[in-house]
């Protein structure tokens, strides 16, 4: 410390602090070592892993999407039985049937031919014997998710075999108030189900797509809702203010969405927890703080942005970084084509959303209606024009985790 340097400090100290004794000046040869470290913990650990791995893909050039890769292992998929290990999948039928015709859909609008849709139509049939609500395998219970992953699957099978009048709405609707809980939540199953914001949103989602929302079925939802936000900005499972959460956040914002209602809640405080989701160095996004970085996120909270996005005609994240992590970090060269990040194999849930977080950095987002009149079905994606070599991909809505053409054509099917 210079003599200039240490009169100014000595000036701070007892003018502006008010401390009585001088600043003393001590000359070391050593080293001066950082007292304020960054703690370490299993999680950060990994995560210096994770930056190592991302950073030497980051340093190569931009890679292209492989289309052709990706679309062999979802075709075998279609063609194929599950292995044995899939057996823990056993009740996420439903669910594995939307991840990989939706992944084949956002890819190329024909590549469901009709055999597959006669294969899909089939099996989730199967799982709901009387044409609604679905189970996650055959002869287990109705559940809120399973249903959604259904409805939306059949959605993908545009009408194949009369199987969206096949669907008994009324019985859907029946079993959906069934669900409903005094607090404005649902639950996901009866008679034992969990209660938190994945129901409400798996509920509004597929009441709004089958037209069969009522005031009734939304009775005290709102309030819910708005419960969810923490002091954080981002939404978490529960009323019970626990931590915000990528998947929670993604629930609440498109069942918000659903109601017309985003408006109502605290956009600023949400759009600054999504932008602290995204890393610098990775590029990608987390899902809570002090996390790692997952492909998955590209869609829960990628889509979360998007939303806020036409809501507000604000960016909240770096759509380009964001893609950049996904096309150089989380497509796997072995096995299935889509990873939540290096060293991780792909699989067919992040392949389906890794695609939707793709085709959504490369969109703008607006409603066609004006400001007040936002329906979940005119929110529409438009190819950015910035892109270099865009990926092909179809444009999403971002509410339903479907291509906007399938959500419009199946929702004005029951209108
Ligand atoms: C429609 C529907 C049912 C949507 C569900 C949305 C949802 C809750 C997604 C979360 C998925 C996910 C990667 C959880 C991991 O939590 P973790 O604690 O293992 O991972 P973290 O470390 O990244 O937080
Ligand atoms: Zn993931």
């Amino acid at each position: 410390m210079g003599a200039k340097n240490l009169a100014r400090a000595n000036y701070i100290s007892s003018e502006l602090l008010g401390r009585k004794r001088e600043t003393v000046e001590i000359v070391t040869e050593e080293p001066i070592e950082n007292i304020m470290k960054e703690v370490e913990t299993d999680t950060t650990i990994d995560r210096h892993e994770v930056m190592d791995m991302c950073e030497e893909l980051l340093n190569e050039p931009l890679h292209a999407l492989d289309h052709d890769y990706a679309l062999k292992g979802l075709k075998f998929a279609f063609d194929s039985n599950m292995p044995p290990q899939m057996v823990a999948l056993d009740a996420s039928q439903a669910w594995m049937v939307y991840w990989i015709a939706n992944s084949m859909q956002v890819f190329n609008e024909t590549t469901i031919d009709e055999e597959n849709k006669r294969k899909m139509v089939e099996k989730l049939f199967l799982m709901s014997e009387d044409k609604g609500p679905f189970s996650g395998g055959e002869g287990q219970l109705p559940h809120i998710a399973s249903t959604y992953a259904a409805v939306n699957a059949l959605a993908l099978c545009d009408n194949f075999d009369n199987c969206w009048d096949q669907l008994d709405r009324k019985a859907i609707y029946k079993w959906l108030l069934s669900l409903k809980q005094t607090d404005g939540g649902f639950t996901t199953c009866n008679p034992v189900g969990e209660r938190d914001i994945r129901g409400v949103y798996c509920a509004l989602s597929v009441a709004s797509l089958l037209n069969i929302m009522t005031d009734e079925l939304i009775e005290g939802v709102l309030e819910y809702l708005q419960k969810c936000q923490t002091f954080e900005g981002g939404f978490g499972a529960t009323l019970l203010q626990d931590e915000a959460h990528g998947g929670y956040t993604f629930c609440a914002v498109a069942s918000l969405c659903i109601l017309n209602k985003l408006h109502t809640i605290n956009v600023e405080k949400l759009m600054e927890w999504c932008s602290a989701r995204q890393y610098n160095e990775e590029m990608g996004l987390c899902g809570r703080g002090n996390k790692l970085v997952d492909g998955c996120y590209s869609f829960w909270v990628g889509s979360t942005a998007a939303m806020i996005e036409a809501t507000t005609g604000v960016e909240c994240i770096n759509k380009q970084a964001l893609r950049k992590y996904i096309l150089n970090c989380c497509q796997s060269t072995t096995g299935i084509s889509l990873r939540d990040k290096p060293g991780k194999n792909g699989d067919f849930y992040h392949t389906n959303y890794v695609l939707m977080g793709l085709a959504i950095t490369e969109s703008t987002f607006k409603y066609k209606m004006e400001p007040n009149k936002k329906s979940p079905f005119d929110l529409v994606s438009i190819p950015s024009t910035t892109e270099d070599k865009p990926s092909d991909l179809s444009s999403i809505n971002p509410i339903y985790g479907l291509p906007s053409d399938v959500v419009r054509k199946f929702h004005k099917h029951f209108v």
